[in-house]
This record gives C-alpha cells, structure tokens and sequence, in this order.
C-alpha cells in the first residue's frame, strides 16, 4: 500500500458531518465512525491537527438574523465547536489514541487554552490535537481557522472533509449540471467564488500556498484514502 503524501495535516470536519443522519446536534454512531477514520490516519504517523465545524449545533449568521448581536450569535457558534471538539476527544481516546482539546477562547476548567508551542508539542507527541473555538474572534468560520492553524503548525495541507465529493463549477446540491474539478488553484477558486469554503479561507490558503483537498467524509476510511493518495477528491493549490 502507498505510503502518506503529508506528515502533518490539519483536517477540517464539517460540523453537519456529526448529525449522521439527523439533521442537528450529534449523532455518537458517527462520532465513533469519525474518530476511528482519525484514529487509523494518526496511526500511520501522520500527526493530525482537527478542526471541527460548529452547524450542527449554532451558525452566528444563523442566530442573528433572530435578533441576537452577530458578535454574541458567533461566540454561540465557537462555543458549538468546543462541544463537538470534545465528544469527538472522548471517542478518539476510547478508540486508544490520545487527543487534546486546545480552545481558542479561554475556558479553563474545560479544556487548555490553544498556543501554538502547545499544540505543536502535542502533535509531535502524536496526539491529535482539537483545534476548538474557531479563531476565538467573531466574523470568520471554521474554514478559516483551519488554514491559518495549517500556516501556524507547519502542516503540509488542510483536508476539508465535508459532505460533497469535490469543488464543483456551481453548488451542486442546487445545481444538477455542476461539474466536479480535479484540480484547480486557489485564485480560480476564488475568482470563480466557489463558496464550498469562503473567500478569506482560500485567500489565506493562497498567501500561505496551503494546498486544501476537499472530499466527502460519508464513506468509512475517506481520510485515510485521501492520505495514500486515493479516491475521489478535488485538489485546491
Ligand atoms: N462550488 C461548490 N462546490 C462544492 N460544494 C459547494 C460549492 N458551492 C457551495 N457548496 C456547498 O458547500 C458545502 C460545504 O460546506 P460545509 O458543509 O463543509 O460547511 P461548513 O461551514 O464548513 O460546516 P458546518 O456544517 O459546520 O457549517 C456543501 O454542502 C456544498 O453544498
Ligand atoms: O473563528 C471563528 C470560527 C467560527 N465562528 C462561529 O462559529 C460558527 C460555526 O462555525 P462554522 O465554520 O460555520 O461551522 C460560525 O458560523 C461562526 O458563527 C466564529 O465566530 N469565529
């Protein structure tokens, strides 16, 4: 079998990715599913910075269109991602890997704060290491986060395990015609405004020549494929 193409990556899973087959919150079944798939890449040696999104519980955007302050709804957002972050570091460490929650916000009868000589001593520990509370500031999403802590850690790229198979011409669950791409740069994606990620997640990712593969997280073993170089996926870079 191939051998991983990256040492170091930052995988970015989509907090819808936790709802399995619901449609809000967290469904332990595919926490489990997740973190097996996490835990069989990290047992390759490749050391695994995850950021994990927050849709499944509260998108700021969301909460202010009823009112709420955008800044608040976002907090409301970070704090989704610290749960997700931490059910999935329990089922990591069930599964015999070890995992440590570093929050971007300060919560520290939780979980340590996040710095970065903190996370790369845990990821050259071979923990994996959740990357939780986002940036810790209001207005960005978690796509952003984790190209600018792929930058911070030194990875070699940002894995977005999402649930679409690829960066299509058009979104592809509104547009049946849309054609899935192979490879293109971040400038096209950006120009095109491919809104698989937002514009300032593949802005930073161009400055930083961060390479992101985007790929579907609904098949058992996605992220270990991708690492051999393996199934279906589009390469941003
Ligand atoms: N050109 C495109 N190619 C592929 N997907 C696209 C495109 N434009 C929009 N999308 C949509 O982008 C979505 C990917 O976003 P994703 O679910 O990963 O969101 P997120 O904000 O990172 O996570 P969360 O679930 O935490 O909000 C897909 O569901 C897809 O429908
Ligand atoms: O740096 C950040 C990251 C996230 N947020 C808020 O959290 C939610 C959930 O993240 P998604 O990327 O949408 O999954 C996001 O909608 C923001 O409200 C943030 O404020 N800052």
């Amino acid at each position: 079998m191939s051998d991983p193409i990256y040492r170091r990556v930052i995988v970015k899973l989509s907090g819808e990715a936790l709802t399995g087959s619901g449609d809000f919150g967290i469904e332990q079944a595919t926490v489990e599913r997740l973190a097996a798939d996490l835990v069989a890449t990290a047992r390759l040696g490749v050391e695994l910075g995850v950021v994990v999104g927050g849709g499944n519980i509260f998108r700021g955007v969301e909460v202010s269109e009823r009112g709420v302050p955008r800044p608040v709804g976002d907090t409301m957002g970070m704090l989704a991602t610290v749960m997700n972050c931490l059910v999935l570091e329990a089922a990591i460490e069930r599964a015999g890997c070890e995992a440590r929650t570093l929050s971007a916000l300060a919560m520290p009868a939780v979980c340590e704060m996040y710095n970065r000589k903190r996370a790369m001593k845990n990821l050259g520990k071979g923990r994996v290491v959740l990357l939780a509370a986002g940036t810790g500031n209001p207005f960005f999403t978690t796509d952003t986060t984790a190209v600018l802590r792929g930058a911070e850690l030194e990875a070699q790229a940002v894995l977005k395990a999402t649930n679409v198979d690829g960066v299509y011409t058009a979104d592809p669950k509104k547009d049946p015609n849309a054609k899935r791409y192979e490879r293109l740069s971040h400038q096209e994606a950006l120009a095109k405004d491919l809104r698989v990620m937002d514009g300032a997640a593949f802005a930073l990712a161009r400055e930083n020549r961060m390479p992101i593969i985007v790929f579907s997280i609904d098949e058992k073993g996605a992220i270990e494929s991708v690492l051999r170089g393996k199934g279906r996926a589009t390469v941003v870079g």
